[in-house]
């Protein structure tokens, strides 16, 4: 069959660096005769349906060059059509591809996305929106909210980091209230970091154990913490080691439900997404994606 791409460029992501990228894949595309097509995304709050009413049925392959943002709302788009995800990442944090094998450089993701092996991976489900990374709710989606609030002569990673280093020290647990396969928990959290992939947050390896086509969904939670027990301790997040805390635990289960709190903040894959209640549940073997060889 011949293969047809489409492109899904956002200029926004990661201060601009789609262009090039773009470019770059565009050449080599032309060089083997594959038919693309290029979606350059808008700013909008509905950009999967955009990028759906864009998108061509005969499509084989969908490339996104973007964040997390952007591959959600691609997945979204997606709507259940078999088609191939792959991806350049020019985002911020891009913690989704940090749980496969892309190749670590443009050249390589481009031989990725043209000449690279097949994988399907599990899908989360969160209130009917599908996520490729995870959702998370308390603390870090705190950080997404204010992050899309704040201004600061700073940028990007280090912006980011910033928040979050002063949101450790004045966030206060709130109570979840939730069900894991049907067994109903009350807990006092910072937060709850509900997985497909690892990471959050641009390298924070909430959920080190997690595996992204075992049919489960890994949730690391954070309860009660001291002021001075967060900042002793926020180095192992990023090293995966935290599970050692007596405040945290992992689970791992196919459906959670978290009941109402408008205390609470969310996000999806990187994208705010408002308060609980939230039904989350996993799609087994869901989605082709292209990874290395
Ligand atoms: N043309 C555009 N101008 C401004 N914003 C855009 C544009 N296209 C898309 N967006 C916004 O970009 C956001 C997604 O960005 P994305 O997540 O891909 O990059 P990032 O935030 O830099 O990376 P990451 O999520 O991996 O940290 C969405 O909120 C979307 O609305």
């Amino acid at each position: 069959m011949n293969r047809k791409f489409f492109i899904v460029a956002n200029p926004y992501s990661g201060k601009g660096k789609a262009q090039a990228a773009l470019s770059m894949l565009k050449k080599r595309l032309d060089k083997e005769n594959f038919y693309y097509a290029i979606f350059i995304t808008p700013k909008s709050e509905i950009l999967d349906e955009f990028i759906e009413e864009n998108l061509f049925t005969d499509t084989t392959d969908v490339v996104v060059i973007g964040g997390d943002g952007t591959i959600n709302a691609t997945l979204n788009a997606l709507r259940g059509k078999d088609m191939v995800l792959s991806f350049i990442p020019v985002g911020t944090g891009n913690d989704f591809i940090k749980t496969i094998q892309i190749g670590n450089d443009l050249s390589e993701q481009i031989h990725t996305i043209i000449h690279g092996g097949e994988r399907t991976i599990d899908i989360g489900i969160c209130n009917n929106r599908k996520f490729i990374n995870g959702v998370g709710v308390g603390f870090d989606g705190q950080i997404v909210h204010d992050d899309l609030r704040s201004k600061s002569i700073f940028s990007g990673h280090l912006k980011y980091l910033l928040l979050v280093l002063k949101i450790l020290g004045s966030y206060r647990s709130r109570k979840f209230v939730y069900y894991m396969d049907g067994q109903r928990l009350e807990m006092n959290l910072i937060l709850m970091a509900v997985h497909n992939g690892t990471t959050f947050g641009g390298g924070f390896k909430l959920n080190p154990d997690s595996k992204i086509d075992d049919g489960l969904l890994n949730i690391c939670t954070v309860g009660r913490i001291s002021y001075f027990r967060r900042f002793f301790n926020v180095g192992k997040f990023s090293f995966g080691t935290h599970g050692r805390l007596p405040e945290v635990n992992f689970y791992q289960v196919k459906h959670i439900r978290i009941e109402t709190n408008d205390a609470l903040m969310a996000h999806i894959d990187g994208e705010f997404f408002g308060h609980p209640p939230f039904e989350i549940t996993v799609a087994e073997k869901a989605q082709r994606i292209r990874v290395k060889r």
